[in-house]
């Protein structure tokens, strides 16, 4: 059947690269058309639909990254996933790619078996299983227009490979957001894995993430799906480093037994705080920040979302009542309005607990307000995300997602900034350039070596950056 051979882009001007490449695609019956510059990749792109696209960064007339985004500019039904290839060690351009929407890199020397599991990656992509998103199960429930964005979101997300961090109030749905991802994308079918860094005592998570002599540990369990951290920063530094390692060297050692394994895993991590906060006052490694916030989701919390709140009751009520066998209660409408006027700091695990508590209490077949104990006065602290806590007149985080490109992501970054502030994205995110620069540097007393070590660039990097940024006139 040839014409329903795989057919892939291969962009490069490196004969030796792709001839290992085509070699590698062949023996994996997909064919490859080689485009050896910009211009021929974008003349291919127009003529041919491809199922995904390899390219190289440095390319005669342009780089990778103007692959990347012609990519995305293609109509939503010729949509193709894109990967990067980048020299040794260049994390920089290899986020920045993802962040435009690149789904994965390989860096150079291109490592054969690291090539075929993402040609595999791509082809599971491609192969649109994952689209069918109206059959998959609305497990984040809800009318809201915020609930909506974010399913809408969620989709795109799981299209792609990158790391993402998911941001909100306790209870808010972050675990159920990365289930989601999860689930809806090509690693479906492999673990799922949450490790609740807070939960577990600092010294004991190193043997829960990397192993011991009985057990292989979690990075073992989701090696092939997907692992998600829950509140990341709450990992102790020595095992921030090791992780940073670990995603950078694609392998980990098992912490006992010393026995190697490749790592083949999409992480996704969570945190209440903001971890650009964190990050900045040096309590979470901005380098390996940078690497796990490629692509940022923000929950919105259950109290900007009130409309909800009269389905996520009857749903739930249906749920408690199955669970302890009894007939399902209806809420009245003063029930449902004292839920609607309470901020809820606990979010949904929260209304959960309250309609629980109201179940095993109540006898009769209503449920009244008079049945609900809501705490009266609810702080909702400060250091955690939300409209309350949010600067003048910066707009809550769940407002400054960006439009997601097909294969692409959304750039928001968890600063106290929000887009509505600058003029263009550019500006936006020069601005956090600027900011992570300059605290690296005030914590490094101006040592650019050390700075740029800070933020997990070259040092020619930092200078290239200070340069453009007007920080350094040289
Ligand atoms: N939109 C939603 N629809 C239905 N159930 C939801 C929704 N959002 C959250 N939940 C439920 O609320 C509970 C809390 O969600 P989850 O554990 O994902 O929150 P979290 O933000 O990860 O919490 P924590 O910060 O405590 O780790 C779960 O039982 C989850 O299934």
């Amino acid at each position: 059947m040839p014409d329903r051979q795989p057919i892939a882009l291969v962009v490069d001007d490196e004969p030796d690269i792709c001839n290992l490449i085509s070699m590698t695609l062949q023996r994996m019956n997909v064919r490859a058309d080689i485009a050896m510059s910009v211009a021929e990749a974008r003349r291919r792109l127009a003529e041919k639909q491809y199922h995904f696209c390899l390219t190289d960064m440095r390319l005669p007339d342009g780089d990778g990254l103007q692959i990347v985004e012609t990519i995305q500019d293609l109509p939503a039904d010729r949509a193709l996933p894109v990967a990067v290839i980048t020299a040794h060690g260049n994390m920089d351009s290899a986020i920045t790619a993802l962040k435009l929407g690149a789904f994965d890199f390989v860096s150079k020397p291109v490592n054969l078996e690291r090539l075929r599991s993402l040609v595999q990656l791509a082809l599971r992509l491609t192969e649109g299983r994952f689209l069918e998103s109206q059959e998959f199960p609305a497990l984040f429930q809800g009318q809201s227009e915020a609930i909506q964005t974010l399913r809408a979101q969620i989709e795109k997300i799981a299209r792609s490979d990158a790391p993402v961090h998911i941001t909100g109030e306790p209870g808010s749905g972050k675990e159920l957001a990365a289930r989601c991802i999860h689930e809806q994308g090509p690693r479906s079918n492999r673990a799922f894995i949450t490790l609740h860094c807070e939960s577990i005592a600092a010294e004991q998570l190193e043997r829960h993430l990397f192993g011991d002599e009985y057990d292989r540990g979690q990075l073992h369990a989701a090696n092939g799906g997907t692992l998600y951290l829950d509140e990341v920063n709450a990992l102790p530094q020595e095992l921030q480093t090791k992780l940073l390692n670990t995603l950078q060297e694609e392998s980990f050692s098992n912490s006992a037994t010393g026995e190697k394994i490749k790592l083949d895993i999409r992480i996704i991590t969570g945190s209440r705080k903001r971890l650009a906060d964190e990050a900045r006052r040096g309590a979470f490694r901005s380098d390996l920040y940078y690497r796990l916030n490629v692509i940022e989701l923000a929950i919105p919390p259950l109290r900007q979302r009130q409309e909800d709140i009269p389905l996520l009751t009857r749903n739930l009520l249906r749920r408690i009542s199955a669970e302890s066998r009894g007939a399902t209660p209806k809420a009245s409408q003063d029930a449902i309005q004292a839920l609607q006027a309470y901020p809820f700091p606990g979010n949904l695990r929260e209304l959960e607990n309250i309609l629980e508590r109201a179940v095993t209490l109540g006898e009769s077949s209503t449920l009244y307000a008079s049945d609900l104990i809501i705490p009266a006065a609810s702080p909702i602290p400060g250091d955690q995300i939300g409209d309350s806590v949010l600067p003048g007149n910066a707009k809550p985080i769940s407002d400054v997602v960006l439009q997601l490109p097909a294969y692409g992501h959304q750039t928001g970054y968890p600063g106290q900034f929000a887009t509505s502030e600058f003029e263009t994205l550019d500006d936006f995110l020069q601005s956090i350039e600027r900011e992570a620069i300059e605290s690296a540097l005030n914590e490094t007393g101006w040592n650019r070596t050390a700075a740029a070590e800070k933020l997990g660039i070259s040092f020619r990097s930092l200078r290239y950056r200070l340069k453009k940024l007007g920080l350094e006139s040289e």
